[in-house]
């Protein structure tokens, strides 16, 4: 299994407002760990650079700083035309991330090819029959001639699962997987994930804006608030007993996922002075200073990335 270690990730984006240019550190020193059969919840409010630290993740962005490694269960890393397989991503709009002229069968049967995993038809037809199962998208025969807009929202996520599954996944980064479904289908999607996670044994980084879900799912949880971890440790510490104000504001306001635009911070004073440059990380008991990135031995070697 696959264990992944983010150290000390920065990440700036150029930004220009007018004629003046600058940069945006939209992830400030990060570092985490996914363990196999471990959910590590990442929450904070839109903005804080939680799909920042997916997309860099998934190599979908490249790191200003830092570093993030893969390690195999025997202390080797994961090589870079293995790390696809291995980490793969569940996004929030299951609709946006299917192509609508491909059927579920070619969704599924591709990654099956394209990475080893059936080498005949007849293989592949097993092959996708075995993941509609898992996913209960059933009877297989019946979904997998079907075309996305002929799946409800909830059936389409549960592809989305199937084919993220289909490369042999041991890291999943399931980025706001259930925002965009109704409501009374979310949990059952979410179980759907934790099943399956029990069944592989993945590692997974569930990335969401909603406190009771990251609770229920998670074994950790990182707060982010502004590129920052500012808490982080046991999901029911963190929750039950939140020492950083912006987690207290967090707790409180049990904000509305779906809304964007102001953050909780922004009343005057909502965020203590002190808190500004710091945070807690509940498996010491202590704080720590923002300036001092967090320095944790890798286990895996990895290609150092220049930090700016
Ligand atoms: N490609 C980009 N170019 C410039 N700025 C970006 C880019 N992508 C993200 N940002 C900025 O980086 C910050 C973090 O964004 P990010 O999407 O990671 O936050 P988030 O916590 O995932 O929010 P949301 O839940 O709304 O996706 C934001 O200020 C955002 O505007």
């Amino acid at each position: 299994m696959t264990t992944l270690e983010v150290r000390d990730l920065v990440k700036d984006y150029p930004i220009r407002s007018g004629l003046r240019r600058s940069t945006l550190r939209a992830v400030n020193h990060v570092s985490f760990t996914l363990t196999p059969g471990r959910t590590v919840a990442l929450v904070g409010e839109s903005g804080s650079g939680k799909s920042t630290v997916a997309k860099t993740i998934a190599r979908l962005e490249k790191p200003t700083g830092g570093r993030i490694v893969a390690t195999k269960e025997d202390g080797t890393p994961v090589r870079d035309r293995e790390y696809r397989d291995h980490v793969q991503m569940v996004f929030q709009d299951p609709f946006a991330s299917l192509n609508p002229f491909h059927t579920i069968e070619h969704h599924l049967a591709r990654p099956l090819r394209l990475h080893g995993r059936a080498r005949s038809a007849e293989e592949t037809r097993r092959g996708v029959a075995q993941l509609l199962e898992r996913v209960n998208l059933t009877p297989a025969e019946d979904m997998a001639p079907r075309r996305p807009h002929e799946l409800s929202g909830g059936q389409r996520q549960r592809v989305a699962i199937a084919r993220a599954l289909a490369p042999g996944a041991q890291v999943v980064i399931a980025d706001e997987p259930v925002s965009m479904l109704d409501v009374s289908i979310r949990l059952g999607v979410l179980n759907l994930l934790a099943r399956l996670q029990r069944e592989d044994n993945l590692a997974v980084l569930y990335i969401t804006h909603d406190l009771a879900t990251a609770r229920h799912f998670s074994d950790d949880i990182l707060v982010m608030y502004r590129g920052r971890v500012v808490e982080r440790g046991p999901a029911d510490e963190v929750i039950l007993n939140p020492r950083h104000s912006y987690t207290q504001l967090l707790a409180k306001a049990a904000p509305n996922p779906d809304e964007r635009g102001r953050s909780l911070a922004d009343s005057p004073g909502a965020i203590t002075r002190e808190d500004l440059g710091r945070g807690f990380d509940h498996t010491t008991g202590s704080w720590y200073e923002f300036d001092r990135p967090v320095s944790v031995p890798l286990q895996g070697a990895g290609p150092e990335v220049a930090r700016s």
